[in-house]
């Protein structure tokens, strides 16, 4: 049986267009419907027919809901859920995909503190954003986690895994502030240091950008990817993430100039020592089926 009959989508970008494809190829009995602030994402939405209804206005969209999810930035959650308080079916499950929990979850409950919360991050996404950037199989075999606060039913915990599961995602579920230290190590820190690099070579005024560009190695052009990611979407991250973001951050600062020491002194052994532990991180990443060039992997920009 499907977990829900009618999904509402608010935010349709890379992540919303993503999961409303996913729904269509997954789980062809559900109704669709959805909304963005954006009008031309609106026409867009609409051109693709990525739901059956793109309304025009959030308490539109809601109508006879029994799934809503916010695929909008983080910044923008609570006042997208404050907006929709009035119209949100009372028996309706509400969810997210926010890149951080911690604070999503308190301005979720604070705007909706009747409703039934189950909040989830699918870790999965590409640097591109919008309507068309989004693709069916982007949450297959990759982890989604949920952050459902205490005292949510196990039943609409489950409904929502379950839903995610049709879209080919892994469960996994957190509290949300351990959620966000996680996610800080993993995900928003490599991001912050990719936009530091990127920024720091296009700044050099001895290379020329074109020589950059022409001599990037497969390292450097991994960075050029993640830092080519939405800068409102970042910008909400690291906002939001604040504290583990500055912890995790303090940490790798203190292990770059043990490096830079390393470096300056000619301990060889010592920069080996750490390449070879740091390599055998990447050989259980392959291990685990969760590298990006198993065959599967279908970024919409290759
Ligand atoms: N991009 C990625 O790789 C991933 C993103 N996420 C999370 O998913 C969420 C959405 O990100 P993307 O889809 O990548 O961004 P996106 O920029 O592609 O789409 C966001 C959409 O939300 C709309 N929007 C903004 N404010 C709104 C409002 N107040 N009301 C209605 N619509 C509004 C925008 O017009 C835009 O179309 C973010 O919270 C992000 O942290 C989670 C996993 C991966
Ligand atoms: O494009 C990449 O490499 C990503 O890391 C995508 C991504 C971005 C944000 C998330 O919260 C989860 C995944």
């Amino acid at each position: 049986m499907l977990p829900f009959a009618r999904v509402t989508i608010i935010g349709l970008g890379l992540i919303g267009s993503s999961i409303a494809r996913g729904v269509r190829a997954g789980m062809p009995g559900v109704a669709l419907s959805g909304y963005d602030a954006d009008p031309e994402v609106r026409e867009t939405a609409r051109a693709l027919a990525l739901v059956d209804d793109v309304a025009d206005t959030p308490g539109a969209a809601l109508i006879d809901a029994d799934l809503v999810i916010l695929c909008v930035p983080v910044g923008a959650i609570g006042a997208v859920a404050a907006e929709i308080a009035a119209d949100l079916p009372a028996d309706a499950i509400l969810s997210d995909v926010g890149s951080c929990k911690a604070s999503v979850v308190e301005a979720l409950q604070a705007a909706l503190p009747a409703a039934t919360i189950v909040p989830a991050h699918p870790v999965a996404g590409t640097e591109r954003s919008g309507p068309e950037a989004g693709f069916a199989a982007l949450f297959h075999k990759r982890w989604c986690i949920l952050t459902p606060p205490e005292g949510t039913p196990a039943v609409a915990v489950e409904r929502v895994a379950e839903f995610w599961r049709r879209l080919g995602a892994d469960i996994d579920i957190m509290a949300p502030d351990h959620h966000d230290r996680v996610l800080a190590v993993t995900s928003h820190l490599p991001h912050l240091i990719a936009y530091t690099i990127v920024g720091t070579a296009s700044d050099l005024e001895e290379v020329t950008s074109s020589e950059v560009i022409k001599y990037s190695a497969g390292g450097f052009r991994d960075f050029t990817r993640i830092a080519a990611s939405d800068p409102t979407m970042w910008r909400d991250v690291f906002l939001s993430n604040r504290e583990a973001v500055l912890d995790m951050l303090q940490r790798f600062s203190e292990d770059l100039s043990e490096l830079q020491r390393a470096i300056r002194w000619g301990k060889g052994d010592q920069l080996f020592d750490t390449f070879t532990r740091t390599r055998a991180v990447r050989r259980s990443i392959i291990e685990q089926g969760q590298d990006d060039a198993r065959p599967d992997f279908g970024r919409g920009d290759h």
